[in-house]
C-alpha cells in the first residue's frame, strides 16, 4: 500500500507515515495537512513509500492538500537529496532550505482583497438623484471616478462602506472583485527605474553570448557543460548576461540570476530592472530583509510561473521556477556563496548541480575565477570563454606597488597610513576634480588598545580576538560576539597611562585623510556606517551624482561597482588578508587586489591604482599588479596540486566546540582515534588542533582537516563515526564538507 513519507512542521524534524485517501493526488513535494496526535499539523511529503499489507495496524490517513500542486519540484527534490549525502545533513534540514518557514505558513497568504471597480459613469439625472438621497453613495462614485485605475480597495472606502457599495453594485455601476494583491518588496524607497536598452556588443562579448545561445538551444537531451565567462573587470559581463537572460525569456523559459549578496551589489540588481523595466512584474528580487509576508508572495509567484526572472542570493538557488532555462551566477569565486549553517551548502556549486538536474545552461562569471572552476576548464568539465579587453576600449589601469617598510622607517617606527605617493595622487585627484576609492583589508586586522609598556592588549571576554575601538561611541567591541567594553584610562594590566591604539581602521583612515585634505568630502562604507537602511545606495548615489570626493571603505567596496569618475584607486594595507591561517589566503588577496583595482579607470579617463604593502614580492600581489590571472593560477595550483588542496582534493573540516575546553579538545581527539581505525584508502585525516579563532562566544573550540579525492567515501566515514560516537551533551560537532572558512 503506498503511504506518503510526512516531514511535520516545527522544530523537532519528526518523519510519519501516513495513508493516502483514495483519490488524492498526493506526489513528493506536496504540502499536507495531517494529524499528530489529537491536533492537525503540517507537513511536507517527502516520498511515496510502499508500506506492507501486513503492518499489523493501519496508518493513520492524511487530511488534504493544502495546494493542489507540490510546493517543491520533484528536480528540487533531487537537488535536496543530493545536498543531503554530498554535505552529511538531514534532508529535513534541506527541506527547511528549499521551503523557507514564511512559505510553509498559510497565514501569510492572506492576500486577497475585495476591490471596487467603477462599472460605468451614472448618467446627470440619476447622478443628481444620488446625490441627494444617498450622499454616501455619491462620494464613493466621486472617490472612484477620480482615482487613478477607477478603483479603490473596499477596506480604504471606510467603515460601513459595504452596504452603500452593495446597492451601488445592485444598480450596476460599481462592481466588486476579489483582487490578487502583492505586496511590493521595494514599495518603500522606492527608486525610479530608467528603462535601457541593449548596447551593440563588441566581438568578445559577441562571442560569449553566442557560445552561451548555442547552449540554451541544444535539443532538451544534450549534456549542457557549465560555461565559465572570465572577463576582466569592466570587460562587460552584465551587459552579457542581460542579453543572454532576454533570449532566454523570448525562448519562454525563465531565468535565475545569484549575486553574492543583493544588498552590496545594488548597482547590478538596479540593470537588471533596468533592462527589464518593460516586465518589471515579472522580476523577483529576493532580498534578505522581505518580511514573511513578502517572501511567501514572491515564492508563490514564482512558482506559479508569474515572476520568469528571479534575481537573489545564496538561497535563492532554491527559487522554484518552472521552465528553468538559464542561470548565471556573478561573481562565482566569492565565498559568501557558501552557506555556514546546516545545510552548508555551496550556492554555486547546488546551481551547477540543480542546471545539469534541470538540463539547463549555466554560466559562472568573475573577472577573477575561483581555481576550482577554472580548474574544470582545464580538465575540460567546463566551457571557458573569455573577455580580455574592456568593453569601453579603456586599458586596464596601472597599478603601482608601494613598499611600505621604507615609509614606516620615514615615520620613525609609526605606522604609516597613507604614503606620501599617494597622498600627493589623492590631492591631484581632487584638483581636477575626479573622484578616488580607498580600500582597507580588515580581514584578520582591525583597530585594537595595546600597551606599549608591558604589551597588553585589551581582549574580548569569550573569543579569542582583540577588541576593536569604535570612536563614535567611545568603545571598544568585539566583532564576533558584538561584546561590548569601556576604553580604559590606564592600562588594566599594569596601570600604565599610555595604553593606545594600535593599527588603523575605516573609521581612522577618514579622521586622517579629513586633515591631510581639508577641502575634500570624505565618505566611509563600512558595516558600522551602513547599519540604518538604505544608507549604502544613498551614498552610492551621492558618489555617482559627484557629490562625494573620496570613498573610503572595506569588501563592501570592491563588489561590481562602476563609477566612471573614478580615476585613483588607493589599497592600503594590501597584504594584510596573507597572514591568515588559509590555504586560500594567496587567492583571496589576489582577487580582492583585482577586483579593487577594477573599480579605477572605467570610464573615458584613464586610472590608476597604487597598492600599499609591507611584502612587495608576494605572488599575489606581482600577478594582480601586472593583471595576469592565467600566471597566478598556474603557480597557485601547481601549491595547491602537491600539497593535495582543493581543487585536487576535497577539503572539509570538523568541529568540536564547548564552553569546557578539555571536553571539546577530548570529544575531537576521541573522533579522530575512530576516523583513523578502519578509514577508507584516499582519505586524508589531519591532527586535532585548537582552531585559530580558539574561542568565540565564550565557546573552545577544536579542529581537523580531512582531505579528500571523492567527496562521497569521505561524507560517509564522517557521518558513519559520528553516528556510532555518543557525544558528551555540553560538545557540539560540526561537520562541513568543502569548507571555506578555516578559523
Ligand atoms: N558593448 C558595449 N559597448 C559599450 N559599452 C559597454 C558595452 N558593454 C558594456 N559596456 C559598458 O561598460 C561598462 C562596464 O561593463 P560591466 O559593468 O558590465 O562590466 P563587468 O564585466 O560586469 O565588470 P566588473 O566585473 O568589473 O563588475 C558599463 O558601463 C557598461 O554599460
Ligand atoms: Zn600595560
Ligand atoms: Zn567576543
Amino acid at each position: 500500500m503506498p503511504a506518503a513519507r510526512v516531514l511535520i512542521d516545527g522544530p523537532s524534524e519528526l518523519v510519519f507515515d501516513y495513508a493516502i485517501p483514495e483519490g488524492l493526488p498526493v506526489v513528493a513535494g506536496c504540502r499536507v495537512r495531517i494529524p499528530l496526535r489529537n491536533k492537525t499539523s503540517q507537513g511536507t511529503v517527502l516520498d511515496i513509500v510502499e508500506t506492507p499489507g501486513d503492518l499489523g495496524f493501519s496508518l493513520r490517513p492524511l487530511h488534504s492538500l493544502t495546494e493542489p500542486e507540490p510546493l517543491i519540484t520533484p528536480k528540487l527534490l533531487e537537488a535536496g537529496r543530493w545536498i543531503a549525502s554530498y554535505y552529511g545533513c538531514s534532508i529535513e534540514s534541506v527541506i527547511r532550505a528549499l521551503l523557507p518557514e514564511a512559505v510553509r505558513t498559510e497565514d501569510n497568504s492572506a492576500k486577497i482583497r475585495k476591490t471596487v471597480l467603477l462599472e460605468k459613469d451614472p448618467d446627470p439625472e440619476l447622478l443628481a438623484k444620488i446625490t441627494k438621497r444617498a450622499p454616501k453613495q455619491a462620494a464613493i462614485l466621486a472617490l472612484l471616478s477620480h482615482s487613478a485605475e477607477r478603483k479603490i480597495a473596499l477596506a480604504d472606502l471606510g467603515e460601513g462602506a459595504s452596504a452603500s457599495v452593495k446597492s451601488l453594485a445592485k444598480q450596476g455601476l460599481v462592481l466588486v472583485h476579489d483582487e490578487e494583491v502583492r505586496r511590493d518588496p521595494e514599495a518603500d524607497g522606492i527608486e525610479e527605474i530608467v528603462a535601457d536598452s541593449p548596447l551593440p556588443l563588441n566581438d568578445e562579448q559577441h562571442g560569449a553570448l553566442e557560445v552561451i545561445l548555442s547552449s540554451l538551444h541544444l535539443p532538451d537531451s544534450e549534456p549542457r557543460p557549465p560555461i565559465l565567462l572570465h572577463g576582466v573587470t569592466g570587460s562587460g559581463k552584465t551587459e552579457v548576461y542581460l542579453q543572454a537572460a532576454r533570449r532566454t525569456l523570448d525562448l519562454g523559459k525563465t531565468v535565475l540570476v545569484l549575486v553574492p549578496e543583493i544588498s552590496l551589489t545594488p548597482q547590478t540588481v538596479r540593470r537588471f530592472r533596468a533592462r527589464f523595466a518593460d516586465m518589471q512584474d515579472q522580476v523577483a528580487v529576493l532580498h534578505s530583509n522581505l518580511s514573511q509576508g513578502e517572501r511567501f508572495d514572491e515564492w508563490h509567484r514564482i512558482r506559479k510561473g508569474k515572476a520568469r526572472i528571479v534575481i537573489g542570493a545564496r538561497s535563492a538557488v532554491f527559487a522554484p521556477l518552472p521552465d528553468l532555462g538559464l542561470i548565471l551566477v556573478d561573481e562565482e569565486h566569492e565565498n559568501s556563496y557558501k552557506q555556514d549553517q546546516v545545510p552548508r551548502y555551496h550556492g554555486r556549486d547546488v546551481a551547477v548541480l540543480r542546471a545539469s538536474l534541470e538540463g539547463c545552461t549555466i554560466v559562472l562569471g568573475s573577472a577573477t575565477p575561483s581555481l576550482e572552476s577554472f580548474q574544470n576548464t582545464l580538465e575540460g568539465k567546463y566551457q571557458i570563454v573569455r573577455l580580455l579587453k574592456r568593453a569601453d576600449g579603456q586599458s586596464l589601469p596601472l597599478i603601482r606597488v608601494l613598499d611600505m617598510r621604507l615609509e614606516s622607517k620615514k615615520h620613525k617606527g609609526g605606522m604609516a597610513i597613507l604614503s606620501d605617493r599617494l597622498r600627493v595622487a589623492l590631492e591631484q585627484r581632487i584638483a581636477k576634480n575626479e573622484q578616488s576609492i580607498l580600500f582597507l583589508n580588515r580581514r584578520g586586522f582591525a583597530r585594537s588598545l595595546q600597551c606599549p609598556a608591558c604589551g597588553y592588549v585589551c581582549m574580548c571576554a569569550h573569543c579569542s580576538v582583540p577588541l576593536t575601538y569604535h570612536k563614535e561611541d567611545e568603545r571598544l567591541m568585539c566583532h564576533i560576539c558584538g561584546h561590548q567594553a569601556v576604553v580604559p584610562r590606564k592600562c588594566p594590566d599594569c596601570r600604565d597611562p599610555a595604553i593606545h591604539l594600535q593599527g588603523f581602521g575605516t573609521q581612522k583612515v577618514e579622521e586622517v585623510l579629513a586633515k591631510v585634505l581639508p577641502s575634500a568630502k570624505i565618505a566611509r562604507i563600512d558595516a558600522d556606517a551602513m547599519r540604518k537602511k538604505n544608507a549604502l545606495r544613498d551614498l552610492l548615489n551621492a558618489f555617482q551624482a559627484r557629490k562625494i570626493d573620496v570613498l573610503v571603505g572595506t569588501q563592501m567596496i570592491a563588489k561590481g561597482l562602476h563609477f566612471p569618475n573614478v580615476t585613483l584607486v588607493g589599497i592600503l594595507n594590501a597584504d594584510i588578508g596573507l597572514h591568515v591561517p588559509d590555504f586560500r589566503a594567496g587567492e583571496r588577496t589576489f582577487q580582492l587586489l583585482t577586483q579593487v583595482a577594477g573599480r579605477a579607470g572605467r570610464g573615458e579617463l584613464e586610472g590608476e591604482v597604487i597598492v600599499q604593502t609591507f611584502t612587495p614580492h608576494s605572488p599575489s600581489v606581482q600577478f594582480a599588479r601586472h593583471h595576469d590571472f592565467d600566471g597566478f593560477a598556474e603557480q597557485e595550483l601547481e601549491f595547491r596540486r602537491q600539497f593535495e588542496y582543493p581543487p585536487f582534493a576535497h577539503c572539509a573540516m570538523l568541529t568540536s566546540r564547548s564552553t569546557h575546553e578539555r571536553r571539546a579538545e577530548f570529544t575531537l581527539q576521541t573522533l579522530h582515534r575512530r576516523l583513523t581505525e578502519d578509514c577508507p584508502p584516499g582519505i586524508i585525516i589531519g591532527d586535532p588542533l585548537p582552531s585559530p579563532l580558539v574561542k568565540t562566544h565564550g565557546q573552545f573550540r577544536f579542529q581537523l582537516m580531512l582531505r579528500s579525492m571523492k567527496a562521497r567515501p569521505l561524507t560517509r566515514h564522517v557521518q558513519g563515526v559520528l553516528q556510532k560516537t555518543t557525544l558528551p551533551e555540553d560538545v557540539t560537532v560540526v561537520f562541513d564538507m568543502d569548507a571555506w572558512n578555516f578559523t
